[in-house]
């Protein structure tokens, strides 16, 4: 079986590394030739645990190769991936120019029968879109190949992004022909061995779905959010209400954390693209237009937490802070909550000291007021006011309290995830506030 993957982002790298693992040939195309010849040198464009040991064994196995050239390796091809980005348009909604193009591209070279697959998050309609952009072109260059097109969206998480892969909760296939429908099954087969589930059903549910899951996922985070600045104004805990909710097997207990907001490549452009289509559709949708409000408001809790602890007097104040990428286990730092409070705080006068164990070589892209990069997390601390955690890396979990102490300024913690816990750094001499926790009540 050969398979070709278009762009090699998070997605089309993830799923190109992942079915050359399983012993399908995978050709990797990408537009940016720089990654490319990078990849060809072994050099991966993002940060992504457990990647590059699977890129460079299939490669060095020949099964997984990178080119900027889809027309010299279509041959033979049984499936083509389209795994492009979909920024954010200007209007709000879904830009499809790099999917549409690659279509036309498809249209131009494609040989012989092969199923066009969109694995990129796009609009309900979309694969129709793509459908027609390949025969247009095929109609442009006098041929006519058959084809089916078909949707896959994909549903993995950067920083687990392999396991993700590897491992699915289910693979959502849309097809409207049973021979594309087939070719789908054999590539997915390795997948689902232990038990995971495809589920087929028409195009415009699949595409339906993956923005409905990412909706769906950013409303729990936006209601925890919201619920959690209550419980701080009522003296309850969130942390405490989390656990009494997510028990409920109704309810769930995953993906119910409070914190700074939802970042990322993909829930901000989802909910955005999602609110569009409904607009446009005299469908108005209510719910995310709240969903989108309380997650901007929640990006700046921390930092207003913070000016409030300082009388609204940041001008000079030290501020270090650890973590800047949007979640931790990746160097994403798309919409990453960091830009903005960094933002605010040099806005205010403040002097920041910034760590992150990975994202520091992609900051620069993101944040473009002047901040001081330390390499690593203590030295951010010297002489600081407070400390912002913003980012809950693993290795930020339990550091050497004593240190921190040592080093800072004034031993004021404000933790934007909630992953200290705050009795224990009170009895250490910390001030500390969190997310959600309001002094309770003494009944
Ligand atoms: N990042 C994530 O965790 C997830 C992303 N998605 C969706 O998958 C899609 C891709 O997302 P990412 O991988 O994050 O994007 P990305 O921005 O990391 O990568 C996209 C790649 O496509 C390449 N490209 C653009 N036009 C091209 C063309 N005409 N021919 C060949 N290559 C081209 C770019 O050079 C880039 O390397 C988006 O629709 C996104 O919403 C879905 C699930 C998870
Ligand atoms: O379409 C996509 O791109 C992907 O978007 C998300 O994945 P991702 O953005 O990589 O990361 P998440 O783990 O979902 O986190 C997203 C944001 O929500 C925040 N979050 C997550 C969980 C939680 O309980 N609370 C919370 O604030 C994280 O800090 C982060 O900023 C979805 O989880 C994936 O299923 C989807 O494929």
């Amino acid at each position: 079986m050969k398979i070709i993957v278009v762009g090699t982002g998070y997605v089309g790298l993830v799923t190109g590394a992942c079915l050359s693992d399983v012993g399908v040939e995978v050709v990797c195309v990408d537009v940016d030739q720089q990654k490319i010849e990078n990849l060809n040198r072994g050099i991966l464009p993002i940060y992504e645990p457990g990647l590059e040991e699977i890129v460079h064994r299939n490669a060095q196995k020949g099964r997984l190769t990178f080119t900027t050239s889809i027309k010299e390796n279509i041959a033979e091809t049984d499936a083509i991936f389209i795994a492009v980005g979909t920024p954010e348009g200007e209007d709000g909604s879904a830009d499809l120019k790099y999917v549409i193009a690659v279509a036309d591209e498809i249209g131009t070279y494609l040989e012989d029968y092969a199923v066009i697959i969109t694995k990129s998050t796009v609009p309900v309609g979309s694969s129709l879109k793509v459908k027609e952009a390949i025969a247009d072109s095929m109609k442009r260059n006098g041929k006519s190949i058959p084809f089916d097109v078909a949707s896959n969206p994909e549903f993995l998480k950067e920083g687990a992004a392999i396991s993700d892969f590897m491992s699915p909760d289910r693979i959502v296939v849309g097809v409207n022909s049973e021979r594309a429908g087939k070719v789908i099954e054999q590539i997915y087969k390795p997948f689902l061995l232990n038990g995971y589930r495809m589920i087929f059903m028409d195009i415009p549910s699949a595409e339906m779905t993956k923005y409905a899951a990412n909706a769906m996922l950013a409303t729990r985070i936006s209601f925890m959010n919201d619920i959690a600045n209550l419980c701080e104004i009522l003296g309850a805990d969130i942390n405490q209400v989390r656990n009494g909710i997510g028990s409920d097997p109704r309810i769930g207990n995953k993906f119910l954390y409070a914190g700074i907001g939802y970042g990322g490549a993909c829930f901000p452009k989802d909910v955005k693209a999602l609110m569009k289509t409904g607009a446009d559709n005299g469908h108005p949708l209510r719910m995310l237009e709240v969903v989108e409000e309380v997650n901007n408001r929640q990006k700046l809790v921390l930092f207003h937490k913070l000016k409030n602890l300082m009388k609204g007097d940041l001008k000079d104040k030290k501020i270090a802070i650890w973590g800047l990428s949007f979640k931790p286990q990746t160097d994403d730092m798309r919409e990453a909550p960091s830009i903005l409070i960094i933002n605010e705080l040099i806005k205010e006068g403040a002097k920041v000291n910034a760590y992150d164990p990975v994202a520091i070589k992609e900051v620069h892209r993101y944040i473009t007021v002047p901040v001081n990069y330390t390499d690593d997390e203590y030295t951010a601390l010297e002489g600081a006011d407070a400390l912002l955690l913003l980012t809950e890396w693993r290795e930020f979990r339990l550091p050497d309290w004593g240190k921190v102490k040592e080093l800072m300024t004034n031993p004021l913690i404000l933790d934007g995830r909630n992953i200290y816990n705050e009795k224990e750094l009170e009895s250490l001499g910390f001030e500390y506030h969190c997310i959600g926790v309001g002094k309770a009540m003494k009944i």
